[in-house]
Formats: structure tokens, C-alpha cells, sequence
């Protein structure tokens, strides 16, 4: 287990420093290579790439009807906040109402639960595809969705690795980009993405090839601490601030100078406390718990978040004023069923991490063996495939997919670089397997019913059966 890892872990983790038994600190100096340009043939890619459809929205029905914008990258937020990139004022749209992005699957909409809902063409949708001339529909407001002639090029990495992140796909690329300058910048980010996305190794990573690498890198998860317990976590407290306060000690901003705090699962903030990490971003400054003076820090803050905070913005739940200071630069971390072209790279850099003999795992190494992986469903992500890879490595082969990493949550991804007939293959595979395992356990193994049920001969169901290995 990482020195990070071990962080988001429950209150009882290690403590490193000895100080806090919420608080770990990574050394500065990783052993790692920071920007290494892989022998991955592929990490290299063209410019076509690199580019994506621009897009106009424009308002076809409300207030300010004709107003438009233009794309430059490949998102937009969409609401009445004047900080939206597109700043629709009406009070039936939210602070923000959606986002509109140009995904692995082409252009789509995600309301970010608005109050009034988002409607695409007479369709109410939390996330919805567009087509141009769609009609979207955000409370009063209607707005036209259009692609315009001309390409918008996104910068990419030209490596497949950060710290220890690797990806070679293009979704990855992206975020190494953003990450390199990231790193040169003392810029607040704020990285998102869902659970086991390698947001804590990002933010690590970024810590370890800024100037400030040399100086601690501590990480609080807001998540974990007790919320009495985190503003002294976050700011320390003077002797007597408060029962059991017997000395006086510092917080994660003093023991971090001239470094970097990370906070993980910052959505957890108490309100309360909110205007508090306000003040560090925009003075620098902070007031320990039982003191009337505030003290300047020289700290670089990163922060983490599984949800979207727009949409706890309109909840009222996060401060609108913080969520922009946080997200001076935002950085969505794709799952991994987006990008399962990263598989090959992840399980041969996961293997190679657990010390895998390339003689006895060769089983974990085929081509056969990493098309199964992409057609699984990994709900917990890389941290999951790293799981199901230490689990293989017990037994030196590849044991089955358990239930929930099989299991698709929605339909199963395209990947248009895969031959066709493969990856309609793997589908039918994946369909099949799943319906003949429930179809025997709703007969309790007893084919001749189950053929029945499922309208087959059961020759037919035998022959099935034999081939996905399954006993009746
Ligand atoms: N792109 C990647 N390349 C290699 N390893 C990765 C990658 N992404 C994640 N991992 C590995 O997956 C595990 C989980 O990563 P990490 O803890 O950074 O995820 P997270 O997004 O912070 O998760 P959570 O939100 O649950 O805290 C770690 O072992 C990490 O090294």
C-alpha cells in the first residue's frame, strides 16, 4: 500500500510524521522519473488526434435571444453564474445548469442537477446526446446546439506517463498536458474524477515536478476527518483553544511551507469552514483555532472531488466564490471503460509495479486475456484492475471477473480502433456468459427447463454452455 493510498484510508491510519493520525506527508523527492517518454510505440500519435469539432450554442427562445458562443476546447458550462463559460441570466436557469462536452461518444449534455432539469428536444435528460440543430431547453431558455466548420486542437502530452500514472489514450494525454503545465504554475487545481481515477497520484505527481518538490506534500481527506476535529487539522489551534487543546500545534497550512497541501474529497468541506480555505486562496493567510491574528502561509493547494461541485454549488451546499478559486484549472480524470485502449499499458506498468514474473504470468499477457479486461465493466477503476491483477497473481492465471467488475452499468463502450467483428464478438460473449449463468440458476441447473425458458433446443443450450465453460 502507497504512503497515498494509505491517507484515504480510515481515521486510523499511520501516522507518518507522528503528529496527527489524519495527516500523511509524502517526501518531496519521489524516486520516480517524472517526464519519461515511453517505449510505447504508440504514445506517439498525429495531430488528427489532438482536435476536436467546434461547436456554437446560441439562445433560440428567452432573454437575450440571439446571443451565441463559440467553442475553444471541448466543454461548456452552461448557467446563469456570470463565471459559466456561457452566462445565461434567467432566474429559471441554475448557477449551473449543464455542461455541454465533446466525449468519446461525440457531443453530449449532462444537467448538473439543475433545478428546472435539462431538455433536449422534447426529452428530459441527465445526460443526453446532441446532433446539431438539437434544441435544449434549460427552464425559459432555449438554446441551439450547432457544430461550426472548423476543428479546435487540444493540447496533448507527448507522453504516456506521469509520475506514476501511464495512459497512452488520448483522454490521458490530455490530462498528462494539463498536468505538465500544471506543474510549472503555482495554479490551485482541482481534480476530478470517480473513484480509483488516480486523482490522488495526479495530484502527487504534480507536487513532485513543481518547484516545490523539495518541501512537504501533505494530504487531509476531508472526508475522513470529524468535522469538529478538521478546522484544527487544517489550521492548528493555540494552547486551550478548546477542551483537550493542552498545547499549542500547528496545522497542515504552517507544517506544509513552502510545499503543497492536498485535499482529497474537498466536496466534505463543512460549510463552516469554507469561508476559512477561502481566505487562505485569496490572502494566503491563516487564523489558528483560539487566535485573533492571522499569519501568512506559503503553500500551493491542490483538491480532490468523486462529485461534481457545480452541482453542490446549486444545492447550496458549496460556495460558489470557492468552487472558482479551486478550479483555477479543472482536471476531469476519464474511467477507465473510457479509454480501455490504456489496458495493455496499465496492466503491463501494474505488473511489472507487483514484481510479476514475465515466465508465469504469460497467461495474464495475451491478447485474449486483455480483450476480456476491456469488456469489463471496472466501476472502481484502475485501483479495481489493480485489485483483480494482485488477485491473478495469486493463483498465476486469470481467475474470473467477479459479479461487479463483469458487470456493465450501461451499454458497452465503442472503440472504433478495435476490428469490428471483435468487438461485436466480445459482446456477444460477455451477453451470452451473463444470460446462461442466470438463466441456470433461475432452474437450478436443470437444462431441459431452462431450454425451455430461454426458446432453445437444448442441444443447442449444451453446446453453449460447453463453449463459455459453464456446468450446468
Ligand atoms: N493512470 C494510471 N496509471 C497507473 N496507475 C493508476 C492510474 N490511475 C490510477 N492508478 C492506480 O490506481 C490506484 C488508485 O489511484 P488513486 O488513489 O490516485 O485514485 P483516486 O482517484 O484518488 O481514488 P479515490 O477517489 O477513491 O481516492 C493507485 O494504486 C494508483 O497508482
Amino acid at each position: 500500500m502507497s504512503a497515498l493510498d494509505r491517507a484515504h484510508a480510515a481515521p486510523s491510519s499511520p501516522d507518518v510524521k507522528g503528529e496527527s493520525q489524519w495527516r500523511t506527508e509524502v517526501e518531496g523527492k519521489g524516486d520516480t522519473p517524472l517526464h519519461v517518454t515511453l517505449p510505447y510505440e504508440h504514445a506517439r500519435r498525429g495531430y488528427d488526434a489532438s482536435t476536436v469539432r467546434r461547436f456554437r450554442l446560441t439562445v433560440a427562445e428567452g432573454p437575450n435571444m440571439g446571443a451565441t458562443w463559440e467553442s475553444t476546447g471541448d466543454t461548456c458550462s452552461v448557467g446563469s453564474h456570470p463565471l459559466n463559460d456561457f452566462a445565461v441570466e434567467d432566474s429559471t436557469v441554475s448557477r449551473f445548469h449543464c455542461e455541454v462536452r465533446i466525449g468519446p461518444r461525440g457531443p453530449q449534455v449532462k444537467d448538473l442537477d439543475s433545478l428546472n432539469g435539462v431538455i433536449v428536444d422534447g426529452v428530459q435528460v441527465v445526460e443526453g446526446v446532441l446532433r446539431s440543430g438539437s434544441l435544449l431547453r434549460l427552464g425559459r431558455v432555449v438554446l441551439r446546439f450547432d457544430f461550426s466548420a472548423e476543428n479546435n486542437r487540444l493540447p496533448l502530452s507527448e507522453n504516456s506517463r506521469f509520475g506514476t500514472l501511464v495512459g497512452a489514450s488520448v483522454a490521458m494525454r490530455g490530462c498528462f498536458a494539463m498536468m505538465e503545465r500544471a506543474a510549472g504554475r503555482d495554479v490551485t487545481v482541482l481534480l476530478e474524477g470517480e473513484t480509483g481515477t488516480g486523482k490522488s497520484q495526479a495530484a502527487l505527481a504534480i507536487h513532485q515536478a513543481s518547484p516545490r518538490r523539495d518541501a512537504p506534500f501533505l494530504i487531509v481527506d476531508c472526508g475522513a476527518i470529524p468535522a469538529h476535529l478538521l478546522e484544527s487539522e487544517l489550521f492548528g489551534h493555540e494552547k486551550g483553544a478548546f477542551t483537550g487543546a493542552v498545547q499549542r500545534r500547528a496545522g497542515v497550512f504552517e507544517e506544509a511551507d513552502g510545499g503543497t497541501v492536498f485535499l482529497d474529497e474537498i466536496g466534505e468541506l463543512p460549510a463552516e469552514l469554507q469561508p476559512k480555505l477561502l481566505r487562505v486562496l485569496e490572502n494566503r493567510e491563516i487564523r489558528r483555532v483560539g487566535s485573533n491574528t492571522y499569519q501568512p502561509v506559503n503553500v500551493r493547494l491542490l483538491a480532490a472531488t468523486h462529485r461534481d461541485l457545480r452541482a453542490e454549488v446549486n444545492a447550496g451546499r458549496f460556495r460558489s466564490d470557492l468552487f472558482f478559486r479551486l478550479a483555477v484549472l479543472r482536471l476531469l480524470l476519464p474511467p477507465l471503460r473510457q479509454r480501455p485502449e490504456d489496458l495493455p499499458m496499465l496492466v503491463e506498468g501494474i505488473l511489472d509495479l507487483l514484481g510479476a514474473d514475465r515466465e508465469r504470468t504469460g497467461a495474464l499477457r495475451t491478447p485474449d486475456f486483455l480483450a476480456r479486461l476491456r469488456h469489463a465493466a471496472w466501476p472502481g477503476n484502475v485501483r479495481e484492475l489493480r485489485n483483480y491483477l494482485e488477485r491473478c497473481l495469486v493463483f498465476e492465471e486469470a481467475v474470473e471477473l467477479s459479479e461487479e467488475e463483469a458487470h456493465r452499468s450501461g451499454p458497452p463502450e465503442v472503440d472504433p480502433s478495435q476490428p469490428y467483428a471483435d468487438q461485436r464478438r466480445h459482446v456477444v460473449d460477455d451477453f451470452e456468459r451473463r444470460y446462461l449463468r442466470a438463466l441456470l440458476e433461475k432452474h437450478q441447473g436443470k437444462v431441459a427447463q431452462a431450454a425451455v425458458t430461454a426458446g432453445m433446443d437444448r442441444v443447442h443450450l449444451y453446446r453453449l454452455l460447453r463453449r463459455h465453460g459453464i456446468k450446468p
